[in-house]
């Protein structure tokens, strides 16, 4: 079994060049299958939620090759819109083949979607999204079945601000007949990344980055070439190293405007920030203000970014507050950094933690993607080493975490071990 290991690591310095986005990226490639020629895409991270749908993808005929920093699809062979509930519910975004395959196929079966759990991760709104357009939905055991003989434009009302059912409801509604309106849209840079992409084939989608979107349905839509935006919330959590230990972290190629709340949260405890046109510099001066944090859809600080922020908030003096209203119960990361000796308590869903005190390495499980990041950062200003199990959820995620944070003068490595050695190891921590 993998797990990665590190030790106190002082001052990170250095800069990262940050890869696509992951959530852009999983909302893309599904979105290539609309298209009735080939499309490229350009920046798309390695990653394994990504090499996740190459699979999926070949399963149904896809044909996808990647040459260099680009992947090429060519949609023109895909066969079926059957998709393997296994590979579906391994990750979260397989319910953007519903809403890309839908009018092509009029049926398409698919597993309930996976990905990171953090207590409820309900999918209602897209459900909501499907039977407005003119859908049936059949939910089974573990797989659910999407049909329409026709799918036509409407008006929906989101319940609540959902990046992934904003984006799966501009993809079914492409080419839907007429007009369809989102109201309450959620206006998440990966949502306008992907109304760009589906324009740039021919889509016609209007306010993308607003909470109204209108779309008007087309017939066909060409191939073409896109970039997929930069990952904000790996840059985010990067600037955040550079507070860690009082160090310098630049992140290039992204777009700043993306992190403007991250960056005004890391200038209120302390840091300096300094953005350049593709670039952002965080400079740590290795004294941290306590604060409050509470996470909320876009433009509010990103929900995937309190967890390393907590790290962060283990080194301000005095008592930080972390509250996160897209996901209340989006704690499982608290109780791993108290092994490490961390004051975190959770009352009437927030993070009470009490920022200053040493930590102690120890082993650690990561549950999800963020929470591995935050334990990794933790593991840099504990005392002895800190071993992190759980990695399979860090590389949904990140292409080459060990490389990336060594870069900066992390110190960690990748390891194995059998599992019983480490539930034994585990097990003598206590
Ligand atoms: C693959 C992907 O892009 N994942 C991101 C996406 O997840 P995901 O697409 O699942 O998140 P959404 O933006 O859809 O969810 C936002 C909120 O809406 C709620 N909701 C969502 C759908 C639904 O049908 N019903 C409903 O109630 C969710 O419980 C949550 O409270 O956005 C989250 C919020 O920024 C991020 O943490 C995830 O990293
Ligand atoms: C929660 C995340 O991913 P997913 O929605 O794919 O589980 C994440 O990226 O932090």
């Amino acid at each position: 079994m993998k797990y990665i290991q590190t030790e106190y690591s002082g001052p990170l310095n250095g800069t990262v060049h940050i890869p696509g986005a992951k959530n852009s990226s999983l909302a893309l490639l599904a979105a290539a299958c609309l298209a009735d020629n080939i499309v490229t895409l350009e920046g798309i991270p390695h990653i394994d939620d990504v090499r996740l749908i190459a699979d999926i993808g070949r399963d149904i005929g896809l044909k996808l090759t990647q040459a260099g920093g680009q992947v090429i699809i060519d949609p023109r062979w895909i066969h079926s819109s059957v998709i393997d509930p296994g590979k579906a519910s391994s990750y979260r975004a397989s319910y953007y083949f519903v809403g890309a395959l839908l009018s092509k196929f009029g049926r398409v079966t698919i597993g309930l979607p996976g990905g990171d759990d953090f207590v409820s991760r309900p999918m209602d709104q897209h459900i909501k999204v499907f039977q407005a357009l003119g859908a049936q939905v059949r939910i089974f055991k573990d797989y659910y079945e999407v049909e329409a003989a026709e799918l036509r434009g409407a008006d929906i009302y989101f319940d609540t601000i959902t990046s992934g059912a904003t984006m799966n409801a501009m993809m079914m509604a492409v080419l839907a007949k007429g007009r369809t309106q989102l109201h309450n849209a959620a206006v998440d840079p990966e949502v306008c990344d992907t109304a760009r992409f589906l324009n740039q084939l021919g889509a016609r989608i209007y306010g993308a980055g607003t909470d109204r979107i209108r779309i008007e349905g087309v017939p066909y839509l060409n191939g073409g070439f896109h970039t997929v935006i930069p990952d904000r919330l790996i840059a985010g959590a990067f600037l955040m190293a550079a507070g860690l230990n009082g160090g310098q972290i630049t992140v290039k190629d992204v777009i700043p405007e993306h992190l403007g709340s991250c960056l005004a949260k890391l200038e209120e405890v302390g840091l300096h920030v300094e953005c350049g046109e593709n670039s952002i510099t965080a400079y740590g001066s290795g004294l941290l203000k306590a604060t409050r944090i509470r996470a909320g859809m876009y433009p509010s600080f990103a929900t995937d970014l309190q967890q390393p922020m907590t790290a962060l908030l283990l080194q301000a003096q005095g008592k930080s507050i972390v509250t996160d209203r897209v996901y209340p119960k989006r704690f499982a990361h608290v109780p791993q950094l108290r092994r490490l000796g961390a004051e975190i308590e959770i009352r009437q869903e927030s993070a009470f933690i009490r920022g200053g005190l040493p930590l102690r390495g120890g082993w650690v499980h990561a549950t999800d993607v963020r929470a591995g990041i935050c334990m990794l950062m933790a593991g840099f200003t504990a005392e002895g080493s800190t071993c992190i199990t759980g990695v399979e959820h860090i590389e949904r995620g990140y292409e080459d975490v060990i490389g990336s944070f060594r870069s900066i003068g992390g110190k960690l490595s990748m390891r194995e071990l059998d599992a019983q050695e480490i539930s034994s190891r585990i097990h003598m921590q206590g």
